[in-house]
């Protein structure tokens, strides 16, 4: 497959002129995907439950960093089975080789992380491949072409879960969605108090750290804040 020619992502902006030109699609409502915290330990399999137990959650990501893939592995059984058992997707950051190793259900690739063609190859058709692409439409075209499942929108807020180089606005996720029917996840610090927006906007899915593993009366709590914006009150 050819890859996309580099495009200024300006250009690539839908004028409202046309906008009304396009269908509107079916898109289900918008979901929680939670993202672990940067460090866990084998206590967190019951944190795990209580979030997963206090409401709808479509996916959760593993994503550790700064130890190794074996302590990874590890602490992941437990999880992947806590997930399976609610139905809850399983998608392991960063390694392509993890998520295999794992059995998880897929895998989420930042732009240093490795091809979603090679990911295809290697897990399979029914794996979700995500791909960050910050605030550039051209890496989520570039991601669709190259089989990605969803495309990952952000940073929308200020986080310290991750240091952020790249601030994106609930308009992509509009444009997105009015043009392509692959589902976009929005991150990047997003609590039940400012995810109205995105949701707005249409972003698909809402990814969740700290707001949840953070929430001052713990996950479940940080779950349970999410229905209202989520229309699920
Ligand atoms: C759903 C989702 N979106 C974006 C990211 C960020 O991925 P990446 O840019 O590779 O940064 P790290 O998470 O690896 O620090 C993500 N993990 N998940
Ligand atoms: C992994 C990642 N990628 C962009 S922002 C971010 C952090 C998401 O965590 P939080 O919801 O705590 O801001
Ligand atoms: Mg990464």
């Amino acid at each position: 497959m050819n890859d996309l020619p580099e495009i200024d992502d300006d250009a690539l902006k839908l004028d409202p002129a046309f906008a009304d030109q396009f269908e509107p699609q079916f898109r289900p409502a918008c979901q929680l995907y939670l993202i672990s915290p940067p460090a866990i330990d084998d206590g967190f399999a019951t944190l795990l439950e209580a979030a997963l137990d206090a409401g709808p959650v479509a996916a959760f990501q593993l994503r550790l960093k700064g130890i190794d893939d074996h302590r990874i592995a590890a602490l992941a059984a437990p999880l992947v089975a806590i997930c399976r058992a609610r139905e809850v997707a399983f998608i392991v950051n960063d390694s392509i080789g993890l998520a295999k190793r794992l059995g998880a259900d897929g895998v989420h690739l930042g732009q240093e992380d490795g091809d979603p063609r090679d990911a295809r190859e290697q897990l399979g058709k029914e794996a979700q491949i995500g791909v960050t692409c910050h605030d550039s439409r051209h890496l989520a075209m570039e991601a669709g072409e190259r089989g990605a499942d969803y495309v990952a929108f952000g940073a929308f807020f200020p986080t310290t879960t991750k240091t952020v180089e790249h601030v994106a606005e609930p308009a992509l996720l509009g444009w997105w969605t009015t043009v392509f029917e692959t589902p976009c996840v929005a991150i990047g610090g997003i609590t039940a108090d400012n995810a109205a927006p995105l949701v707005a906007a249409g972003a698909d899915f809402l990814a969740v750290s700290s707001a949840v593993w953070g929430h001052p009366d713990g996950p479940a709590a940080g779950v349970r804040a999410f229905a209202g914006v989520l229309g699920q009150g």
